[in-house]
């Protein structure tokens, strides 16, 4: 197991072209812990019997006898600047456990991922927020988590402040926020800056519909001055219109990696339809 970030978010210095490598990827996510053997029992009778078509990832046992979820098995795939891959696959395939292994949040149980490039995961807009400082507080931490100079600090507040319109509001712990305002604070941090590879899931475009036009021409910017995209959905619309490739994964496994009308069809066709 091997995850190498080359300048993770390091905008200060110049950076060569951004990659993704993956080779042999697995993950597992432990179930069963200690003393609950009728549950262990019963996952691994329920999971032989799995059928085609199911959600969620293959259950089974890992080296150490203990029962895990096989969230990701065996993935390998490049992406070189310039690519927009989407991963499409039924609930639990595997999507958002691949994503964030590419951010550096899970760790392999085996093979490697090595990404070259600026990162920045948008997961949800809640992701690297401290509810316990106020706005502003989070703008600055966010702000120094990615080296910015003195000068690009202002300019991210001056950014994120006209666009997140919380006024007072940016005074006071985020913990008071209501729902719509965390998103609008979060969102306008997380699209303030650019990366080279951009990790995100669809999750992350919804929003009150009263920001979301505002936000989609914001996320577009951070989209095409990405080098590299990977993005998780279930709508053909958004694939269609931002990816150029995609990875059709089923219960942790690629299936299919090619043009995204060629593969887009192929899953339309086998796939249990998601919520
Ligand atoms: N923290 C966790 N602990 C245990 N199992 C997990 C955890 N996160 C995900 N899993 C399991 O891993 C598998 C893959 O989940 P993942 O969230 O990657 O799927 P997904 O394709 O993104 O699904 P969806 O489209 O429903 O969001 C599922 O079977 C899920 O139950």
């Amino acid at each position: 197991m091997d995850v190498v970030a080359v300048n993770p978010a390091g905008l200060k210095q110049p950076l060569a072209d951004a990659f993704i490598h993956v080779d042999d990827l697995s993950l597992d996510f432990p179930l069963y812990h200690g003393g609950a053997r009728s549950l262990k029992k019963t996952m691994l009778s329920m999971a032989s019997k799995r059928v085609a078509g199911t959600t969620g990832g293959k259950v089974g046992e890992d080296r150490s006898h203990r029962v895990v979820v096989q969230a990701l098995r065996n993935i390998t795939f490049r992406l070189t600047s310039g690519e927009r891959l989407g991963i499409v696959g039924h609930n639990g395939a595997g999507k958002s456990s691949l994503l964030r292994v590419l951010g550096g949040i899970y760790e392999p149980v085996a093979g490697q991922v090595h990404v070259g490039g600026s990162i920045n995961t948008l997961l949800d807009t809640n992701f690297g927020m401290n509810l316990d400082l106020t706005g502003r507080e989070n703008i600055a931490l966010r702000g120094r988590y990615v080296g910015l100079s003195r000068e690009g600090m202002r300019a991210l507040e001056a950014d994120v402040e006209a666009f997140a319109a919380l006024g007072p509001f940016l005074e006071l712990p985020v913990r008071v926020y209501s729902s719509g305002m965390v998103v609008r604070l979060g969102f306008g941090l997380a699209t303030a800056i650019a990366p080279q590879v951009l990790l995100m899931d669809e999750w992350f475009m919804a929003g009150d519909a009263r920001f979301r036009d505002k936000a989609h021409s914001r996320l577009e910017t951070v989209v095409r001055g990405a080098e590299i995209m990977v993005l998780t959905s279930h709508m053909p619309s958004v694939l269609k219109t931002w990816c150029t490739r995609l990875i059709w994964l089923q219960a942790g496994r690629i299936v299919a990696d090619g043009p995204v009308d060629e593969i887009m069809e192929r899953y339309a066709a086998a796939a249990v339809p998601a919520l």
